[in-house]
This record gives structure tokens, C-alpha cells and sequence, in this order.
């Protein structure tokens, strides 16, 4: 049987492509990116990962045994004991306090993302979920590997690279994709497909606007 994870990419693979090679993450590439976007990215992220977290434990709730309550759990406390400290020592080393994120609002962007993976789950079951969580889980993994072929040590963003290149990360990532496929053996028939597919385009496109809203934001300094 092949991927449903492979399926969506390749059905939504403009969509893919416009998050995956955005130039906000081309940038991050070459080191151009003006650092005043990278640390709008910074604040709302923190934000984003807090949602993020809601939804692991929205992923716990509609669990149907207690392995995949656990697979929900271990997303929720990757989040709250593991990710939240590195981005929070990341944006330090940005100039960026806890006060700072702690203070400034969500954008539009960010609430429209984050939002509409939460309703995918609650409307839905523990599949919709996932297809809405996939593109953050995996894409940031293809990101980092394909960004680290050509980085140069001197890199400004050399550090989140690494972070999303890691063995670490890239277990995560292979993780993600197969909890999606093992959900789908379970879940999956043909009838859902459509909106499964909704989902996951969806979630693409909204992240593309998150790396957007980077670039939008050192715009608007000017
Ligand atoms: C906009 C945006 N999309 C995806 C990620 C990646 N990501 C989301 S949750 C999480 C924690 C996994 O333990 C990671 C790495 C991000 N940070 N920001």
C-alpha cells in the first residue's frame, strides 16, 4: 500500500513546493534573510508551539486505546519539555526576552493556522488531526536536510538548521509519517480521501502564509 503521507504530498505538491521553497526559507538558506523577519518568525513561532501543544493534547482526548494516547502524549511533552526551552534559549540568543513573547499578540496568520488545525480535530477524528499536523511535523524535517546540503557555517540561521537537520529531528520526522500511514491502514477509505486532502493542503497553504507574515513583518519596519 503506498504512503498516504507520499499520496497527499504528491496531490498537493504545488502547494508543498510554495511552503517548502519559500523565500522566506530560501533566505534562511543563503543567509539573506533580513534578520528583522527571522525575529517576527521567532515571537509568533512561540505562540504557534503553544497552540501546537493544545493540540497534541486534543490528540490524546480523541484517542480510541492507550497506545495512541500515549503517541499523543509523547507530542505534547516533546513540545512542552523539549521544543519550548530550545526556542525560548533560541530567541534569547535573537535579543528576544520572555517578556517579549510572552507580551505581544498572536497575527492574524498565526491564529488562522493554528486555529484551523485544532477545529480539523475537534469537527474530525484522530485522522483529520494528523492530516492537518503533518505538514508541520514533516516539512520543517525536509526543510532542515535540504537547507543543511548548502550552508555555510558562518550562517546567521545555522542554528535552527541544525536543529530541524538533526538525527533528532529527522526521527521525529520519520515518526510522524509513520503514524499517519499506520492511522490510515486503520482509518482510512476512499470516501475520506477528499477532505483529508482538504486538510492537508490546507495546513500547507497556511504555513506557506506563516513564513509570509515573517516577511511581511520586516516590510512594515521599514
Ligand atoms: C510554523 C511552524 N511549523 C512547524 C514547526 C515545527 N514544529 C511544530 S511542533 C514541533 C515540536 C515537535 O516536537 C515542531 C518542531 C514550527 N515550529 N513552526
Amino acid at each position: 500500500m503506498t504512503s498516504l503521507f507520499q499520496r497527499l504530498k504528491t496531490d498537493c505538491a504545488d502547494e508543498w513546493c510554495s511552503y517548502t521553497h519559500h523565500a522566506f526559507v530560501r533566505g534562511m538558506g543563503d543567509g539573506s534573510l533580513p534578520e528583522a523577519a527571522f525575529r517576527d518568525y521567532l515571537v509568533q513561532d512561540y505562540l504557534f508551539l503553544i497552540q501546537f501543544a493544545r493540540a497534541y493534547a486534543l490528540a490524546t482526548y480523541k484517542a480510541r486505546s492507550l497506545s495512541e494516547m500515549r503517541a499523543g502524549l509523547d507530542g505534547l511533552k516533546a513540545i512542552l519539555d523539549v521544543e519550548m526551552d530550545l526556542h525560548v534559549r533560541l530567541c534569547a540568543k535573537w535579543g528576544l526576552s520572555t517578556v517579549d513573547l510572552e507580551t505581544t499578540p498572536e497575527k492574524p496568520q498565526t491564529i488562522a493556522y493554528t486555529r484551523f488545525v485544532l477545529d480539523a480535530g475537534q469537527a474530525g477524528d484522530l485522522l483529520d488531526l494528523y492530516a492537518a499536523l503533518a505538514p508541520c511535523m514533516i516539512g520543517y524535517g525536509e526543510i532542515g536536510k535540504a537547507l543543511q546540503k548548502h550552508a555555510t557555517p558562518d550562517n546567521p540561521y545555522a542554528e535552527w538548521i541544525a536543529e530541524y537537520a538533526s538525527d533528532g529531528y529527522q526521527e521525529i520526522m520519520a515518526a510522524s509519517i509513520a503514524n499517519l500511514d499506520a492511522l490510515a491502514v486503520d482509518m482510512l477509505t476512499e470516501n475520506r480521501y477528499p477532505r483529508l486532502k482538504h486538510l492537508f493542503s490546507q495546513a500547507t497553504l497556511l504555513e506557506a502564509d506563516f513564513w509570509q507574515m515573517g516577511l511581511d513583518a520586516e516590510q512594515d519596519e521599514k
